[in-house]
């Protein structure tokens, strides 16, 4: 079979042409500031460095300006301006991605939009609410709370991240295993193009079958096809009270028994999973204690709604069978709220505890049935490689996810390290591709994943991904560079 080569497209070759793009001038300047007010054109070095970079650390943010629109009308001006100038535009929410989705280093206009903070049009009946791009997901969460609701798409940086990035990177976290991904909140969305025009996509219904559902590519598309402007968000059921159990768990197979055991038998609304390195940095670093003393290769966090005592009873039978069947060492459960959200901390906050280490991350799935032989791969090949590197092992194991993170030794320097890192990857992403995995299962690609798409998604895929750009951005200039280069 001849493998197929895409072709080169008119649109693209436009593209190309047109690029570099233009040089931000004192015109476009004041043309900027008469749309969103002086004081909200940002040119000063500091606000440059932190509007232009989001967790990762592996790049020296340098963009032009960054701009704090107040309105959807302001920013498709700002996108009118910046299509009549080719000047690249990133969009820009919290500002915690991890995979450099929203930094800018190449002269760009960062457009930021947490101004655009506002949750309005609660609706009781569908359960919906409509929510400015720059709407934190805890505020989110407590307006849901408030109204005796629930937005169940949760993670460690909700304090921060805000919903337009959440949809741009259709954020997971760390109850997909029960509720989904974002995805499965949106109900709607506002989307400006980089012609500066505005979309309405599916306008908060259920049930449209009318033709393509533009609004699923625009989540997860990384601000590449235009900016989220305003979300219709679904709220759900507030759940019961949950109760939270740790395992000592002593291999992956065993992980694997646990869930099954336990999913058989019950609704989980997390499974998640962490080695004993990472509890170790965590319970050194932050104020924790372990769970019990007993040391295994892996923990395993389950929660579930408790609603009455049969709940408990039921988990504390299945955890009986798992000790029966050598599958767990040993277990806690929490007795309180509390307890729960300290069990809860043992996990989420593994990523910002080695974040100082500057790690290189992974964040690679595979179909759930196939992790522990998929693991067990990449371990081989991650020690074989990096016999004196710190490896930290978590994730969502429940939906086949894994973090795979590597410390970066203190005497390496950032380049050397990410450099060496970078070849171990290929390797790791053969075995991705074996499997039929994914380089990118929540993190998004952004700049820091891009060279490794292709282990993912085949030629076409990407020729045709290309192609949906430019129907919404003709010119190129949406968070160029992030995903692929055109
Ligand atoms: O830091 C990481 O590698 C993962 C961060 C986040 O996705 C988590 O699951 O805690
Ligand atoms: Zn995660």
């Amino acid at each position: 079979m001849v493998p197929y080569a895409p072709p080169e497209s008119a649109a693209r070759e436009k593209y190309r042409r047109k690029h570099p793009v233009a040089q931000f001038d004192i015109e476009i300047l004041t043309a900027l500031q008469a749309i969103v007010g002086e004081s909200r054109v940002l040119t000063d070095a500091e606000n440059l460095q932190h509007y232009g970079q989001d967790w990762t650390r592996f790049h020296q943010p340098s963009p032009a300006a960054a701009l704090l629109p107040g309105s959807i009308e302001e920013v498709q001006a700002i996108v009118r301006i910046a299509a009549e100038h080719q000047l690249a535009l990133v969009p820009s929410g919290g500002r915690t991605g991890l995979s450099a989705g929203s930094v800018a280093i190449n002269g760009e206009l960062v457009v930021a939009l947490d101004r655009m903070n506002r949750i309005e049009g609660f609706n009781p009946i569908d359960r919906t609410v409509r929510c400015g791009p720059g709407v934190v997901t805890e505020q989110l969460q407590q307006f849901a709370e408030d109204r005796g609701l629930y937005y169940p798409v949760d993670f460690a940086s909700s304090g921060s991240s805000q919903i337009g990035g959440n949809i741009s990177t259709n954020a997971g976290g760390i109850k997909v295993i029960r509720h989904g991904m974002t995805r499965d909140w949106v109900a709607g969305l506002k989307l400006v193009t980089g012609t500066g025009e505005l979309l309405d996509l599916n306008r908060g219904l259920i049930k449209n079958n009318a033709g393509y559902d533009l609004r699923h590519l625009v989540i997860g598309a990384e601000g590449t096809l235009g900016i989220v402007v305003e979300a219709t968000m679904q709220l759900d059921r507030a759940p019961g009270d949950l109760a939270v159990m740790v395992l000592g768990v002593p291999d992956m197979r065993a992980v694997m028994h646990v869930l099954t055991a336990f999913q058989g038998e019950m609704q989980l609304s997390a499974f998640e999973f962490f080695s004993e390195l990472a509890l170790r940095k965590v319970v050194a670093h932050q104020d924790l204690q372990r769970p019990f003393a007993t040391v295994t290769e892996y923990y395993a966090l389950l929660e579930f709604e408790q609603g009455d005592e049969r709940a408990l009873e039921k988990a504390m039978a299945l955890f009986e069978h798992c000790l029966e069947q050598g599958w767990v060492e040993d277990g806690t459960v929490s007795q309180s709220v509390a307890q729960a959200e300290n069990l809860w901390r043992l996990r989420e906050d593994i990523s910002e505890t080695i974040t100082p280490w500057t790690p290189y991350k992974n964040d690679i799935s595979t179909i759930i049935s196939r992790v522990p032989d998929f693991l067990a791969e990449v371990e081989a090949v991650v020690n074989s490689k990096y016999p004196d590197f710190e490896i930290i092992w978590f994730g969502h194991i429940g939906d086949g996810n894994v973090h795979l993170n590597i410390l970066k030794p203190e005497a390496l320097g950032v380049d050397t390290f990410r450099e060496q890192c970078g070849e171990v990857s290929k390797w790791v992403f053969e075995i991705v591709q074996r499997y039929g995995g994914s380089v990118s299962a929540e993190h998004g690609v952004g700049l820091l994943k891009k060279d490794y798409l292709q282990y993912s998604r085949s030629p076409l895929e990407i020729d045709i991904m290309k192609q949906i750009k430019l129907a919404f951005d003709p010119q190129g200039i949406m968070n160029p560079g992030k995903i692929f280069d055109l």
